[in-house]
């Protein structure tokens, strides 16, 4: 391997102080970091969900002078570096694979005190996974990161590891309990997310394929975490052994549905970003290599690697190793956004799955997202047909009075008419009545007379 200069370096010119905890994971909140709400993450580039109704009610309005909301990004800069981060990371893998050796190579420090050379007598070696939080606050440039790191001891190490997953899953889930709860509270102002972010599964360097414990550990994890696999001890394997066994394992994951961490991709990203993160994400699994010490290369420079007496492989060179890109992903452009998955995904799903196992059920309109447009046009039609129902049932009762009317009148008209038909008819009878007596006058007959009564006749 040559022995050119690192390809970069994040930690260069960083002050770094600890404040080192380490013990039995037990989720206390007096032990927990400043809290750094869910909703506190970068607001990147996420192109807002907006439907063509939403859009159409936008108005676009050019700014004739300076408001001065062009700030805010700034005062969540200053409101974050003020609260400071967090972030915990497990790492799950067999003893001896590096992984205590790539935590203080990624974070830069000696965040797993050296190693007792001494091994354990066999009667102190545990019989379980045990499950171990290590806490450091580490400051580079005046921003403050409270990490915490979940090892996994005793992973792997026994004849029988059928069951080696559990206390893992058991401790991200304790992790999930202790928030879920913590929500629940009367005071939320001080969660402390203890909630896993990443879990960095290191895969023994076999050149093989992943065996039966990393299926089923991984199987068990992924809807859990944010899985992110690495080769561990890259250095065992040459190149092109890399490259194939890269493809194995990408073949296995996908086989076996494994769902691993995937950057988001983002509408607004710039081409510079978007071809970063694609970088990135054509490196999984990472290729890793370890190593705390530094070593003199050829010009004199010190380099952090391992020293072989082939040659010098360094840890920060991007032709050696993946080791660069991981630290890129999980420190300097993924961190807030395997938070942010975290909590938006997978403790959501977690969540809602453990209330409605508890029997709690939720009225789903509730979350359904109003559109206003839509709203508004389901208003005014419910409106319209409120209205047409009242005039309809106005127009019945118009028509019914009409009616009534209607027939009122006729029968008074009858009436009228009938009345109108009896007196012509007296007034004819008195007319021949009376053309009869005028005709008898002329005629000198006398006229008649009436009949008297029964018996008297009349002189
Ligand atoms: N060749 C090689 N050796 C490494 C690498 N990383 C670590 N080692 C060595 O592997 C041995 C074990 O490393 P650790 O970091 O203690 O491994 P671990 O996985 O934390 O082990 P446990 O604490 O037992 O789980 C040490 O001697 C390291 O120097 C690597 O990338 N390549």
């Amino acid at each position: 391997m040559d022995a050119s200069p690192p390809a970069s370096a994040v930690t260069n010119g960083s002050q770094s102080s600890f404040k080192e905890s380490r013990e039995a994971f037990a989720p206390s909140p007096s032990q927990s970091p400043p809290p750094v709400p869910a909703s506190a993450s970068t607001p990147k580039t996420a192109t807002p969900a907006l439907s063509a109704a939403d859009n159409k009610n936008i108005v676009r309005r050019k700014l004739t002078g300076y408001v001065g909301f062009a700030n805010l990004p700034n005062q969540w800069h200053r409101k974050s570096v003020r609260k400071g981060f967090n972030f915990n990371v497990m790492v799950v893998g067999e003893s001896g694979l590096g992984k205590s050796t790539l935590v203080n190579t990624l974070f830069n420090t000696a965040l797993y005190p050296p190693k007792d050379p001494k091994q354990p007598s066999l009667e102190i070696i545990p019989k379980t996974v045990a499950i171990e939080s290590t806490s450091a606050d580490i400051e580079e440039n005046g921003v403050r990161l409270r990490l915490t790191v979940v090892d996994t001891p005793g992973f792997g190490d026994f004849v029988n590891n059928d069951e080696s997953w559990r206390p893992i899953v058991d401790s991200i889930e304790s992790r999930f309990d202790s928030f879920l709860e913590a929500e629940n509270k009367v005071n939320r102002t001080n969660i402390a997310d203890t909630r896993i972010h990443a879990c960095v599964y290191f895969i023994q360097p076999t050149g093989h394929s992943l065996k039966p414990l990393d299926i089923e550990v991984m199987k068990r994890l992924h809807t859990k975490v944010n899985l992110i696999p690495v080769i561990a001890k890259a250095d065992t394997l040459t190149d092109e052994e890399v490259t194939a066994f890269k493809k194995r394992i990408l073949a296995d994951i996908n086989y076996h549905n494994i769902q691993i961490f995937e950057g988001p991709r983002y509408e607004l990203d710039d081409d510079e970003t978007i071809a970063e993160n694609q970088e990135i994400m054509s490196k999984v699994p990472f290729a890793v290599v370890g190593a705390n010490t530094e070593v003199q290369i050829g010009n004199g420079r010190k380099v952090r690697g391992r020293r072989y007496p082939w040659g010098i492989i360094e840890v920060d060179n991007e032709d050696h190793c993946d080791f660069v890109k991981l630290r890129q992903m999980l420190i300097r452009t993924h961190m807030e956004e395997l938070k942010e998955h975290t909590s938006n995904v997978l403790y959501e799903n977690y969540r809602s799955d453990k209330l409605t196992s508890l029997g709690v059920t939720q009225d789903p309109s509730v979350f359904k997202e109003v559109n206003p447009a839509v709203k508004q046009e389901e208003e005014r039609a419910l409106h319209e047909q409120k209205l047409a129902k009242m005039e309809a049932e106005m127009k019945m009762v118009f028509q019914q009075k009409v009616a009534e009317k209607e027939s009122k009148l006729r029968q008074s008209e009858e009436e009228l008419y009938a009345r109108h038909k009896e007196m012509k008819d007296q007034l004819e009878k008195q007319r021949l009545e009376l053309e009869e007596k005028k005709n008898r006058l002329e005629t000198g007959r006398p006229l008649e007379e009436k009949k008297g009564r029964k018996g008297f006749s009349l002189r």
